[in-house]
Formats: structure tokens, sequence, C-alpha cells
């Protein structure tokens, strides 16, 4: 059986906009007040899944959030009609008002872990929502994109969904931000890379000064128990709170994966080469593992966060070879296009570049890895899977007229606050709701 990796990359919401909402993430915070272009913003999200697709990738589209999130806001003590709920917390509570305006569920990477059924126990594909809790906006999102998956991922021989973890820092889950995982062959056993930010019962363990480390040691032990998988085949490693504290805020700003290539800087990992060992013996056939290193002197991790060189895809193309999708800020940074220049040459099996306009989603600190979600499956599984989310030319042209339906193109603060644009949200995810099929996922359907 054939077995290959998809991405479900996350289509960017209505409310698309930059409220600097997230300490830790340095372009959130930059960019704060600027006025955003969700119109945009949706369309090279969807020219980026356009391009994997015609690569000959299997490409999926996850859908956004409702927003403003007025039923946290009711929770919160607001009242009366939608309007004057909105109306009220814009007014009194802006900060609360902005965090639940926020379209980050944009950024699948964080919307759940993922384990491929050939690594776990009972054989089925298990789903995690993350819980998010480190970000007020961010914990908004679990429940609904639980729905979201259960409808995408809609067949108990084939998946298992388990509910995100509990809301409490302790169990802080960024999902697959953080997670990575090496295999021979997408259809081969793999080793699972759990990256966490510090340990949450031991305050002698090192963690960062300055900003949060989101994801703990125990949230990945629980989502590695949950998804049944092997001691044998997981390693955790902690990510270096120097680099946390530098705005390295998930593990995929610093380093990324895929197959038998680890792509990370030499700043990454706490204890690197002792763990690294340990991800060499756990792989098997370590001499098919290609442990790709950038030291400092090639790319600073200052660079690395200003152009996001590990938060771009390193995907299998249907000829084998390996190609890295980047942000054009890398492509745009001599030293960094240089670096991405010559890894192309230098016998890994990372042969091309190619590089996507995403700006407006690096406005808030996500790229192109931050915009999708991986699920490696089997042709069976494949056929499994709601067809209606996988993106053919139809889709892709049905999404292009919904965008520039629906969409604003241009945001500021204060059109956060016209009662209007919850109406606006809420005509396009019902619609976007029949056009991929997924039922009633959002509160104002249910
Ligand atoms: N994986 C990339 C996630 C980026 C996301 N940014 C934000 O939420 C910024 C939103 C704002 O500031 O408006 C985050 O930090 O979790």
């Amino acid at each position: 059986m054939k077995y290959f990796e998809a991405n479900f990359d996350g289509l960017v919401g209505p409310t698309h906009n930059y409220a600097g909402l997230s300490v830790g993430n340095v372009a959130s915070l930059n960019n704060a007040k600027n006025s955003s272009n969700p119109k945009q913003a949706a369309l090279q999200g969807l020219q980026k899944m356009k391009a994997l697709s015609d690569l000959g990738m299997v490409q999926g589209v996850l859908a956004p959030q409702e927003r403003p999130d007025v039923y946290t806001l009711r929770r919160l003590g607001f009242t009366g009609s939608d309007a004057d709920v909105i109306a009220k917390a814009a007014k009194q509570a802006p900060s609360v008002f902005r965090a639940v305006c926020s379209a980050s569920s944009m950024w699948t990477a964080n919307a759940a872990t993922i384990s491929p059924s050939k690594d776990t126990l009972d054989g089925k594909i298990h789903f995690t929502p993350a819980n998010l809790t480190n970000k007020f906006h961010r914990s908004l999102e679990p429940e609904t994109t639980g729905r979201i998956l259960q409808a995408m991922f809609n067949d108990e021989q084939h998946f298992a969904h388990h509910k995100h973890l509990p809301d409490n820092d302790h169990f802080g889950d960024e999902g697959a931000a953080n997670h990575t995982r090496l295999c021979s062959d997408y259809g081969a056993k793999g080793v699972e890379l759990f990256v966490f930010g510090r340990y949450a019962f031991d305050y002698n363990k090192p963690a960062p000064r300055n900003f949060p480390a989101r994801h703990t040691f125990e949230a990945c032990e629980a989502v590695s128990r949950l998804h049944g998988l092997s001691d044998d085949k997981v390693v955790y490693i902690q990510q270096s709170p120097e680099v946390i504290d530098q705005g390295v805020f998930h593990n995929d700003v610093i380093a990324v994966g895929n197959q038998n290539v680890l792509f990370y800087h030499q700043q990454a990992f706490v204890d690197s080469a002792l763990k690294l060992d340990e991800v060499r013996r756990k792989f098997g056939d370590a001499s098919e593992l290609h442990l790709i290193e950038v030291f400092d002197h090639e790319v600073t991790v200052q660079q690395a966060i200003q152009t996001y060189l590990f938060n771009t895809q390193v995907i299998t193309l249907p000829s084998g070879e390996m190609a890295i999708l980047a942000p054009t800020e890398c492509r745009d940074h001599p030293q960094v296009s240089a670096y991405l220049d010559q890894l192309t040459g230098r016998g890994t099996p990372i042969r091309q570049v190619h590089y996507y306009d995403v700006k407006q989603s690096m406005r808030n600190g996500g790229g192109p890895a931050c915009l999708r979600l991986r699920v490696a499956m089997s042709e069976q599984e494949h056929k499994a899977v709601n067809q209606n989310v996988l993106l053919n030319d139809a889709l892709f042209n049905r999404l292009n007229l919904w965008v520039n339906t629906h969409y604003r193109d241009q945001i500021s603060e204060a059109d956060l606050a016209d009662p209007q644009l919850l109406n606006e949200s809420r005509t396009a995810l019902d619609e976007l709701t029949q056009i991929l099929k997924l039922g009633a996922v959002y509160q104002f359907q249910r």
C-alpha cells in the first residue's frame, strides 16, 4: 500500500487582523495595530495550497472559526444582543475584545498533534486538538477545532479523535508546531519527536525568563500516551530556554523535519548531542538519517526568526525528491537565500527551493509551516477522508470566489467592533460548511 503525507492548510478567517496578542512572538508584537487585509491573506493562503497541489501533493483545507467569539464574551459577563455584547466589550474591555476577534486558527500547525496509523497501537490515525492554553485568544480554538477535525476525518475505522488536554498551563499543548515525525518512508513506523519548553511540575529544571514556554513536557507525555505510541519510538526534547527568550515561541521556528531529514539550528535544543543520539538510535538505520545542523556562523537565531528559515515546509515530491518551501522573506535576505541556494547541492534529499508570499500571515508570526497540518496516510485512509475538503481546481476556484465575495480588504482595530463583521463572517462560514460539507460545526449553526 502506498503512503504519503497530506497537508491541511488553515483558511484565513474573515477577521484576520494584527492585534499584538502573542507575547514572545516578535512579529505579532511588532505589527500590533497595523491594518490587515483579510482578503489578501486568504488568497495568499489559497495560492500556497494550489502550488502544493500543482506539485502533485495531496492538499486539504481546514475551515476557520467564528469570530468575534460572542459566546466567550457572554461567559465573561457581557449581555444583550450580539451587537450589544460586541459594543460593550469593545468599549469596556478592548484588550479582551481584540483577543476574541483573532483569526489565529489559520495556523493549523497548532490545531492538533497527529500520529499516523503506523505509529499507534490500534493502527488508527490519532488526533488530539491542542489546548493552546498559553494565549487567551488561542485557548478559544480547541473545541471547534475538534469538531472540524471530526467532520474531516469522520470514519471510526481509521481515525481516533481525543479531547484536548485539560485547559491548564501545566498541560500547555501547542500541537504539531512542536511535533515532528521522522521515518524512512511514510508507510514505515516513525520516530515521533515531541519538543517542549518547560517542565510543569519541576521548578528546578531550566525554563525561559523573559518569554513564556507555551508547551510542557507533561503535555507531550500525555499525547504520546493517548496516541498509543511505543516508548522506543518517541523522543522528548526540551527547546533551549535561551532561544525561547529570543522569540522562538514554537519549535517550528527553529527546526523542521520530514522523513529522514531533520533541519535545525545549532541552538535549538537542550542537550542537543545526547538527544540527537537518541533520535539516531530510535530511527534504526542511522546511516539513512540526514541531520542538517545550521550553525551560528551560517545563519544566526535572529536571522532565522526574521526570515522563518525553519518555518519552511520540507516535502517529498511524487518523484521522491524533497523540496523546501520557504517564505519570500528568506529569498529577500542575502545570507539566508545564499544558505538555501547551497543547501540543495549538499547531497541531502533536499534538492529544490520554492518561495511563497504569505506576508499577511508572516506579520503575525506565522510562516508556511504554521499554516499547515500534516497527516501521513495510506491510500485507503485517504479515501476515508471527507473528500470535499481536498483541494482540486474546482474547489480552488470555488474558494477564491468565496473569499472574493465575503472578505474585506482592510481591517483596522475599529472595524472589529462593527457588528456587521460578525454577520458577514457567519454568512461566509455558513456557506463554507456547505462547500466543504462539514455539517454544523459552528456554534451559531447549532
Ligand atoms: N504557529 C504560528 C502561530 C502564530 C500565532 N500568532 C498570533 O496569534 C498573533 C495574533 C495577533 O497578534 O493578532 C501565535 O503566536 O500563536
